[in-house]
């Protein structure tokens, strides 16, 4: 198809002040009605307040496989300032490219670091732009922008974007003053790398349409027009559109994709769909689709992971701010993993598996959720952390979402000014609860237990292998049941329950190969390190 612009959208994140707005101006010709912070309030502060669109577009590179035509790239500028975090998460799920700006002159800080966490949650590719390089003096230049490249690139190391390219460049030397005129640098050589480093993303017309919308707005005498990133599926001229958030349907009048009038446009695309008898202040951002495809949600069960740079353990029953898609809403969690003895089963990444049992955790299970006192008591093996772990979450107020879209929590109450990740794990929505009343038509179906934990006392010491402990169970239990099972001693050897012994509930403890150092008097407790479990409770 001659003619065909490919898009490729670009996200320009970093911290606050790096100059990405600068950036997006420098590279763009094309620029859309919300770029450049046209916005008043942004004008005043001086801050990217919203996500800004502009784009430029170089010819197709050959042997691209798409034929003749532009490869577009759509600049997707986010905003730097720390409470802008939400828009941050949103503009970096609809790109296929981060450029990751930084001040040259500071190197990484808080919002780099958290926008690299969330790169590499949302995004394949990645460019570091070292930027403002004009600031650099003549004769050190060269060797600062050596010295910073090297601390990047050690920073690169240990995350999925090792190896990326890393460029210098003067989005706007000299600065606000400086006039316009003033040429910025490295801005060719920018284009050149992004064109070398754009794969052609494969698009999928197939499936239900699904648009992320960043702004709405009117225009006299059309309609509303809402505009916004592709995100799955097609559409067409006339097809009929579902706001879900508002529960309306709407018929396409009109489509645009960067001032040029279309009559389809597929996933990918940066797009506009003008509608009529639509309130613009009732939609500011969110998603549009085809109609009964999506699902609001009050609660869910997500598979999670802990992003690293979190400070502290991530407890059950803590609230989070949770980003589900394109929304955020706070909830609270339930953190479970899988039985001991299936640690080591693969991760199933698209589905959740009813018919197994898992265990409930008070904590998600990460290294760094062990304290050292802890690590001390534990008699297995440190090192042994589940493959995947869950959460169910639930929401304070409804949300709507794709299936297995992406879910982010963070602690967005944390302090903006202490220099910590505010992001705290993300994962895959695997089942969304529809129904209100789930806690009792849905909870009861999940299988999480708690593990019982018991103490008990050592009687008196047989010999070095063997111990009598008394209770743990009460004179009418049938101790066969617990023979086997493993229990620990305070003093820190482990046991087995041998049999029964006598007539009131005391038991025989096999300490096997170990010689026991304990007294008499002290407690003995069953083990929590299953299998088989003591005892299992249900939660709910
Ligand atoms: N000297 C110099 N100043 C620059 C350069 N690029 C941007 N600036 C200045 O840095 C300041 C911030 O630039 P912006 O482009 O608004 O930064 P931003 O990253 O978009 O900021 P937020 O969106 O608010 O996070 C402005 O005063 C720019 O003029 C550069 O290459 N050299
Ligand atoms: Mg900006």
């Amino acid at each position: 198809m001659a003619g065909r612009r490919v898009n490729v959208n670009v996200g320009v994140l970093g911290h606050i002040d790096s100059g990405k707005t600068a950036l997006a101006r420098a590279l763009s010709t094309t620029a859309s009605t919300a770029a450049f912070d046209k916005q008043p309030q942004s004008r005043e502060r001086g801050i990217t307040l919203d996500l800004g669109f502009s784009c430029f577009a170089v010819p197709l590179p050959a042997g691209a496989g798409a034929g003749a035509g532009q490869l577009q790239f759509t600049l997707v500028d986010c905003p730097g300032h720390a409470s802008l975090i939400r828009t941050i998460i949103g503009g970096a799920q609809i790109i296929d490219l981060m450029m990751l700006v930084i001040d040259v002159t500071k190197g990484m800080q808080t919002q780099s670091a958290e926008c690299l966490v969330i790169g590499q949650i949302a995004c394949q590719k990645l460019i570091v732009v070292l930027n403002k390089i004009d600031l650099l003096t003549e004769e050190k230049r060269q060797a600062a922008i050596d010295k910073m490249t090297k601390k990047m690139q050690k920073t690169l190391e240990n995350t999925k974007f090792r190896g990326s390219p890393i460029i210098p460049v003067a989005a706007k030397p000299g600065g606000p003053e400086a006039p316009e005129t003033e040429t910025p640098q490295g801005i060719s050589e920018l284009i050149e790398l992004l064109k070398s480093q754009a794969s052609i993303p494969t698009r999928d017309p197939s499936g239900p349409f699904l648009m992320a919308v960043d702004h709405c707005f009117s225009i006299k005498g059309q309609g509303t027009v809402m505009t916004g990133t592709i995100l799955s599926g097609s559409v067409n001229l006339g097809d009929s559109v579902e706001i879900p958030a508002l529960k309306v349907v709407k018929k396409v009048k009109s489509m645009q994709m960067f001032h040029t009038p279309v009559t389809s446009a597929m996933q990918g695309d940066r797009l506009g769909i003008c509608v009529t008898q639509f309130d613009p202040k009732l939609l500011e951002r969110g998603l549009v689709c085809t109609p009964e495809s999506l699902h609001t949600i009050h609660a869910a069960i997500v598979s999670v992971k802990k992003i690293p740079y979190f400070r502290g353990a991530l407890q059950t029953k803590a609230k989070f701010h949770i980003t589900v898609g394109h929304e955020t809403v706070m909830g609270r969690v339930m953190f479970f993993s899988p039985a001991p003895d299936q640690f080591d089963c693969e991760p199933l990444e698209e589905a959740f598996d009813f018919g197994k049992e898992y265990l409930y955790q008070e904590q998600y299970l990460s290294k760094d959720s062990t304290t050292a006192e802890e690590d001390k008591k534990s008699d297995q093996p440190v090192e042994k952390w589940p493959k995947q772990q869950w959460a169910l979450l639930e929401f304070e107020k409804p949300v709507t979402c794709p299936k297995l879209c992406l879910v982010i929590g963070s602690k967005l109450d944390t302090d903006i000014l202490a220099n910590t990740c505010r992001l705290a794990f993300h994962g895959i929505m695997l089942q969304g609860l529809e129904d209100k009343n789930y806690t009792e038509t849905f909870l009861p179906k999940l299988k999480v237990y708690k593990l019982k934990h018991k103490e008990g006392h050592v009687e008196r010491v047989i010999d070095d292998y063997s111990v009598i402990g008394r209770s743990l169970f009460k004179k009418e239990t049938n101790i066969q049941i617990f023979v086997g099972l493993k229990v620990r001693l305070s003093s820190g050897e482990s046991g087995i329950i041998e049999s029964g012994f006598g007539q009131s509930g005391k038991f025989k403890i096999r300490i096997p190969g170990e010689c026991c150092s304990f007294q008499e008097g002290i407690q003995t407790r069953i083990c929590e390190i299953p299998p088989p479990y003591l005892v299992l409770l249900i939660l709910r």
